[in-house]
């Protein structure tokens, strides 16, 4: 009883130490273990008292009858260590001791108990036969004798292995003073002697006896009281069993309970090794937090001492710039005042240099006018001399003419190994073009040829289609004036015949017959301030195969390819005209860029084979001009412009003709086959004495084109020295 409030004791430790619940449940389990050890070596030693009794309570049995006084005392002193908190083992101890001393009881006499026959010395005791020799020496050593009952010393006495022997020893020591008694008295002396003998021998078994009597009777008081002590021992084992069974209850109960609290125990160190888990979580997760945090806080103080240092170095470059923008200040106040002198000085320059702009537009004026006279004087020359004039074009290296090629550099180079050799050396009136040509002769000597021709003007390859016109732009004006005009160009296939005249798409590349309808509309216009109105009509015809073709006539239009086309010469006018064509009154030069696409996709639709037709094939371009004075009364100048084209053979026997009539000195009439050919039927007023004709020469530059080149040259060389005679208006009365 005594245990469990000291256990319970350890509850309010619990408690206080709840703040570190694992170490104090370990140091209640080690106060556990210290008080089971304890309580072990308690057990333990009331075991090995226990274990004494019995040898106390055999002691006590064998006890001498002078010991048997003092048997009180050690069994008191045994009933000691019998104290109610003595545990199970010690109880069992006790029990067997107990069952020992029964055992004895039963046997009538005290068993010899030792440690080693504890619990079984009873079956030996009763087994094992007394020799006789401990009867007779058992007036000396009464203690080892078992104790004897009424029937004992008899039966010890009647035992049938006692007696022999103890006759046989009676009869030894008797035998031996018979002897010597025989030799002395003979059979009577011996029978008396025996007689006394044996009842020395009575006597001595009876005060044996007697004194046997007393010590049973003191052994069985000592049994008595030893019985006595044994329900006394009794009735303490049965309160020591009530209080084990108590102790047990009580163990059972704590057991419960301590399991219980082991259980609450574990729960709760679960429960904190769970709030220790989630601590070092939510601690891992502030220490992460804390490190970026220090990393930012590392960086915002890296941004901070780089934002000092560079204010350091604004504020630095500030004073600078501080003063830089003061000594800056006093420069521009300096400045300024140098500005405004200058100004004046300006302003006094500006004047002399409108007045010399002026001087200037003067003198443009004086040059261009200069210029314009130049070319009226030229033109009066020509005009005078009657020839046709002739320019020669020669057209860039095409990309199309060069093969595939892989490189620019490569591409430049092909380039230059297909050009013609041909210079352009007159590089101030540009009359001049010299070919190169090598050959062999029969005699395989290699023979180098060099070809000069001069024209009214000679075009490089680089020329633009507004440098040609600036040429052509006088007979423009001509035309208004009332000439007629025939611009012809000439040479062979991919030469750039159509280009020059009809051009591209752009402004830059318009051809010669836009440009001369725009300007003779910008003329026009400029002439009714004068009191002019101009009409302008435009054809478009092409020769093939002897035919003509209406370029100009409408898809829509019924019949549109079997109209046939006839030219008609009217002597009186000298104006020419074809019969059934399709004339456009034109309001604009952007309607003519349209007309000229339109004959275009004609001739394109018409053709089957575009080379060749387009080497048979002579477009002609009419532009009618007609012009009238409105002003005061008179309608005078009406003007009528043609346009030719060529039937190459027919246009050379033409122009031969002409040349040989203007060479001839007899004065005799040449016949002029204008007839041979639809294009020089039709050019007839033009090729007459009575226009101003130009013929552009175009040229190849490749040398592939050599000798067609050479061959264009002699031929422009013929018609530029042909005389066709002197231009004459063509003026309608009114
Ligand atoms: N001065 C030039 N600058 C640039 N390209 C040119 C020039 N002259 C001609 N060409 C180009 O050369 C090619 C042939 O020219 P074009 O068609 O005018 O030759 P053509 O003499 O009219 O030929 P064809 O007699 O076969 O009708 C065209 O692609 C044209 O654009």
């Amino acid at each position: 009883m005594s245990r469990l409030p000291r256990l319970r004791s350890s509850s309010p430790d619990r408690r206080a130490d709840s703040s570190g619940p694992t170490l104090a449940a370990t140091a209640y389990v080690n106060t556990r273990k210290r008080k089971s050890a304890i309580e072990e070596d308690e057990e333990q030693d009331t075991l090995d008292e226990l274990i004494q009794q019995p040898r106390k309570f055999a002691a006590l049995g064998n006890a001498r009858p002078t010991r048997s006084r003092t048997a009180a005392a050690p069994a008191a002193k045994a009933n000691a260590p019998l104290n109610p908190s003595k545990n199970a083992g010690n109880l069992r101890a006790s029990n067997s001791n107990l069952t020992s001393s029964t055992g004895s009881e039963s046997n009538t006499k005290v068993p010899t108990l030792s440690s080693s026959n504890f619990g079984k010395g009873i079956p030996k005791t009763v087994t094992r036969p007394r020799p006789p020799t401990t009867l007779a020496r058992s007036t000396t050593r009464g203690t080892s004798a078992p104790p004897v009952s009424q029937a004992g010393p008899s039966r010890a006495i009647v035992r049938p292995g006692a007696k022999p022997a103890t006759s046989a020893a009676a009869t030894a020591r008797g035998g031996r003073t018979l002897r010597s008694g025989v030799r002395k008295t003979g059979p009577e002396d011996k029978i008396t002697t025996i007689q006394s003998q044996l009842a020395t021998l009575e006597a001595a078994r009876q005060a044996d006896a007697e004194r046997l009597a007393e010590e049973m009777a003191s052994e069985r008081s000592k049994v008595s009281e030893l019985q006595n002590n044994h329900l006394a021992l009794s009735k303490q084992l049965s309160e020591a069993k009530t209080q084990e069974l108590n102790h047990r209850r009580e163990l059972v109960t704590f057991s419960d309970e301590m399991d219980e609290m082991r259980k609450k125990h574990t729960k709760e160190v679960m429960e904190l090794e769970m709030d220790l888990r989630k601590k070092e979580r939510e601690a891992r997760e502030v220490t992460e937090d804390l490190r970026v945090t220090r990393n930012d806080l590392e960086r915002e103080r890296l941004t901070v001492e780089n934002l000092r240092t560079a204010m350091s170095t604004q504020s630095q470059t500030q004073l600078t710039l501080s003063a830089e923008n003061q000594a800056l200040h006093a420069q521009l106040s300096s400045l300024q005042r140098q500005l405004e002198s200058m100004n004046l000085e300006v302003a006094d320059m500006k004047e002399l240099v409108e007045e010399k702009e002026k001087a200037v537009i003067e003198m443009k004026k004086e040059v261009f006018e200069s210029e314009t006279i130049r070319r009226k004087l030229h033109n009066t020359i020509l005009e005078l001399k009657g020839n046709i004039r002739v320019f020669c074009r020669v057209r860039p290296v095409l990309s199309s003419d060069l093969p595939a090629l892989p490189s620019p550099e490569e591409e430049e180079r092909v380039r230059e190994e297909l050009k013609a050799k041909m210079d352009f050396p007159d590089n101030h009136d540009h009359k001049e073009i010299v070919l190169h040509s090598t050959s062999e002769s029969a005699m395989g000597i290699e023979r180098k040829d060099v070809y000069n021709f001069g024209f009214d003007r000679v075009f490089e390859p680089e020329s633009t289609q507004a440098q040609v016109f600036e040429e052509i732009s006088q007979l423009a004006q001509s035309c208004i004036d009332g000439y007629n005009v025939c611009i012809f160009a000439y040479g062979q296939t991919g030469s750039g015949k159509s280009f020059t005249m009809e051009g591209g798409p752009t402004d830059s590349t318009a051809g010669m017959i836009p440009r001369a309808v725009e300007q003779v509309f910008r003329v026009s216009e400029e002439m009714k301030s004068k009191g002019w109105e101009y009409k302008l009509e435009g054809q478009f015809l092409e020769i093939y195969n002897e035919a003509i073709h209406d370029l100009l006539i409408p898809s829509t239009a019924p019949d549109a390819d079997k109209k046939k086309h006839d030219i008609k010469h009217d002597p009186k006018t000298g104006r020419t005209s074809v019969t059934e064509v399709t004339v456009v009154p034109l309001q604009s030069p952007s309607q003519v860029r349209v007309l000229l696409a339109r004959a275009q996709s004609r001739r394109s639709v018409a053709a089957t084979l575009m080379n060749e037709r387009s080497s048979r094939s002579h477009s002609v371009f009419t532009l009618r001009i007609s012009g009238v004075n409105v002003a005061g009364e008179k309608k005078e100048r009406v003007k009528e412009t043609q346009s030719i084209n060529k039937s190459l053979s027919a246009l050379g026997d033409v122009i031969s003709a002409l040349g040989e009539r203007g060479s001839s000195l007899s004065g005799k009439e040449v016949h002029i086959p204008y007839r041979n050919s639809k294009l020089t039927y039709l050019l007839q007023n033009s090729l007459s004495g009575s226009s101003k004709t130009l013929m552009v020469l175009n040229l190849s530059p490749l040398a592939a084109h050599m000798n067609e080149s050479l061959t264009s040259l002699r031929f422009a060389t013929k018609v530029n020295n042909t005389n066709i005679g002197t231009a004459k208006k063509l003026a309608k009365a009114s």
